[in-house]
């Protein structure tokens, strides 16, 4: 039986895209999808308004009651209060204060959620590529990560680059929030242990991160540039179908990875 998604959020970049690669799914329906109260896009066919023809489903305010899994793609705003609907639900929405982070923990006591704020088969293999060189490259190496995102993001930096970050200081067994320095201006030395966190906006940048580690005689460098948002959205059809059958609990896109495959992953082109 295929599981049942509703997408929070269906007429945002990602949710448009979402919507499209679960009506081509074989292992995820289409069972609704919801725009902000209010919105134009109220009862419009879901379908239509992702490109992909007539699906004879409409936008709501509400995701309907049958729905399996809520697949949330929309702002922290939004998603913390998404909460209230008690359901299984994946979470892509980044910029997330930390405050916002605990009640989505509190609510995995209830439900499970997969929280991840990349859903590509390729990032979530680099966190752990990051954290191993860190660690072996050791200290003499300076870290600065740079992203690149499209005008319309409205976070920064990414919560990939946090990710990616994060990851490096772990590796040399310290805090992100003790070591990060977001961006430099005017006077600004690079301390020791620093990792610097640069963000660029512009045009249709899907989504770029490049994680170098300088030397004084080499450089190591680790870059992912997603080519298109289907990616994401495999990833999130694919956690929906892992969050379908879990335990409730918090759940990152390695737990899914490992429960749908395991290392050698066939790719974001596998058909769901
Ligand atoms: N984890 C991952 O792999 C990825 C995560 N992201 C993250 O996903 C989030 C969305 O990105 P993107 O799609 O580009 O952003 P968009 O702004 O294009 O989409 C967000 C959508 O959410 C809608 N929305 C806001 N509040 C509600 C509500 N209460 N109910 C229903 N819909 C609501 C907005 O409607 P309106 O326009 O009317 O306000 C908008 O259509 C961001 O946080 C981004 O960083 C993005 C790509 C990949
Ligand atoms: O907003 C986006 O577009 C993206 N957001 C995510 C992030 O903040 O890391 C993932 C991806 O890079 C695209």
């Amino acid at each position: 039986m295929p599981v049942r998604v509703a997408v929070l959020g269906a007429a945002g970049r990602m949710g448009r895209e979402i919507c499209r690669a679960a009506l081509e799914s074989e292992e995820c329906e289409l069972a609704g999808g919801t725009v902000r109260p209010g919105s134009d896009d109220l009862g419009a066919d879901l379908g239509e308004l992702c490109g992909a023809g007539r699906a004879g489903v409409a936008a709501t305010e509400d995701p309907p009651q049958d729905a399996d899994v809520l697949i949330d793609f929309t702002t922290p705003e939004a998603t913390v209060g998404h909460l209230a609907y008690r359901k299984p639900v994946v979470i892509g929405t980044t910029g997330l204060a930390e405050d916002e982070r605990a009640e989505i923990e509190a609510a995995a006591g209830n439900v499970p959620v997969v929280l991840a704020p990349n859903m590509s088969v390729g990032v979530n293999l680099l966190v752990e590529m990051v954290r191993d060189l860190a660690a072996r490259l050791g200290a003499g190496y300076d870290i600065e990560l740079v992203e690149a995102h499209h005008r319309g993001k409205r976070d920064a930096p990414s919560g990939t680059a946090l990710l990616l970050a994060r990851a490096a200081a772990e590796g040399r067994n310290r805090r992100l929030e003790d070591v990060a320095v977001y961006g430099r201006h005017g006077v600004a030395p690079r301390g020791e242990g620093e990792i610097g966190i640069h963000a660029v906006r512009g045009g249709a940048v899907v989504g770029e991160h490049r994680l170098t580690f300088y030397s004084e005689g080499e450089e190591v460098e680790v870059t992912h540039r997603a080519r298109s948002r289907r990616t994401f959205a495999t990833g999130a059809l694919r956690a929906a179908a892992f969050a379908a059958q879990a335990e409730p609990g918090l759940y990152t896109m390695q737990d899914v990875l490992e429960w749908s495959g395991g290392g050698g992953f066939a790719g974001d082109s596998r058909p769901m």
